[in-house]
């Protein structure tokens, strides 16, 4: 039996989770166990760099001597636990590495962010998209297709509800000026790059990338696929492919994978998503939001409880601050824009 026929996934449902303590029959009969050791204690490390049909391709090791990619499935003890690219997670079993061995899966170290998204706005039910991003590259093409603004504070919301730093790509400025649409973000600090595909700035961009995990976002048809080709040429891709997983040696474009960058003798993580249809909302904290913008924050301490600061809000603190002119011109032009992306999804 190859490891492909394997199925020790345990789909039943369970109210637990690794914090239970389990205790194991004695078969003895004779001493209970007192002890309580920490399950799997002697487990290896790795990082989840892409999913396929419950097999994940995970990296043991970064950057050490002994760097591997491995395959793994889930371990019963996971229950209902999702897995996702970017978890860092605890191993089992054969960790070996190699060809035909499969590992289990058996714990999910906390997550420091959680890329998530609903079906849409009115669904509460999210869908974890990355665990552990802590940046957000969106992609937007100056023209071809058109950029939408809303679609643009979709993703923003997404990003600071999940406390991960977004920063914007736009592409193909052969095609148009972009000064008209980015004019609608001023009121963010949000690092914009600007891109065409005869003068990529890859320079500037990997600068922005090593040390981190970006997550690249981007509607299709933009240009990610050109641009991450070209920060990430194919011949350095023996790690990060999904594809691994399923040994098909074909690029899955509908699952997502993680590609590592070196630039400078650093390491950076670029997480490719497809095109996500639907970027829904329905999970998203308005606390968050706010909490994206610092000085905004602070006045809002004066808000009435359960003030949504939208533009009927009465006696919010931060409208009367801007009203007053205390917070000057940059004030209410980030007003306008923290409103607009409450509004997203009120
Ligand atoms: N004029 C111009 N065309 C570009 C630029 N970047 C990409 N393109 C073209 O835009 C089209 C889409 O580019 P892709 O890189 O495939 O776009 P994508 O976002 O990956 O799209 P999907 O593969 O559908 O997800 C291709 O025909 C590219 O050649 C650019 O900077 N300027
Ligand atoms: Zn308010």
């Amino acid at each position: 039996m190859s490891w492909w026929d394997t199925d020790d996934e345990d789909e039943e449902y369970g109210e637990y989770d690794e914090a239970d303590v389990r205790i194991r029959p004695n078969r003895k009969g004779s001493r209970p166990r007192t002890k309580v050791r920490p399950e799997h204690a002697d487990a290896d490390t790795g990082f989840v760099l892409g999913v396929d049909r419950g097999r994940y391709a995970v990296l043991v090791d970064e950057g050490g001597p002994d760097e591997r990619e491995i395959i793994a499935a889930r371990a019963s003890e996971l229950r209902r636990k999702s897995v996702v690219t970017g978890d860092r997670v605890d191993l089992v079993g054969d960790t070996s590495g190699d060809e035909g061995t499969l590992a289990r899966i058996v714990r999910i170290r906390e997550r420091t962010t959680l890329l998530r998204r609903s079906a849409d706005d009115t669904d509460a039910v999210e869908r974890v998209i990355v665990a552990n991003a802590d940046q957000m590259l969106i992609v937007i093409a100056a023209a071809n297709p058109e950029p939408r603004v809303r679609l643009v504070d979709r993703y923003l919301v997404a990003a600071y509800d999940a406390g991960i730093a977004p920063l914007v790509c736009v592409t193909k400025t052969d095609l148009a000026d972009p000064a008209p649409f980015l004019a609608n973000f001023a009121g963010l600090d949000l690092p914009v790059v600007l891109s065409r595909s005869d003068d990529m700035p890859l320079e500037e961009i990997s600068d922005r990338l090593v040390g981190h995990r970006t997550v690249f976002v981007g509607h299709s048809g933009v240009g990610k696929s050109t641009l991450v080709n070209a920060l990430v040429p194919d011949a350095n891709r023996a790690t990060g492919h999904v594809n691994v997983v399923t040994g098909r040696g074909r690029h899955t474009s509908s699952s997502t994978v993680s590609l590592r960058l070196e630039h400078d003798g650093r390491t950076g993580w670029v997480i490719d998503t497809p095109g996500v249809r639907s970027f829904g909302l329905g999970h998203v904290d308005p606390a968050n939001i706010l909490g994206a913008f610092a000085d905004l924050a602070r006045v809002a301490e004066d808000c009435p409880r359960g003030c949504t600061h939208l533009p009927d809000s009465p006696d919010c603190a931060i409208i009367e601050a801007v009203e007053a002119g205390e917070l000057g011109e940059s004030g209410r032009v980030r007003l306008d824009s923290l409103q607009r992306l409450l509004a997203t999804f009120a």
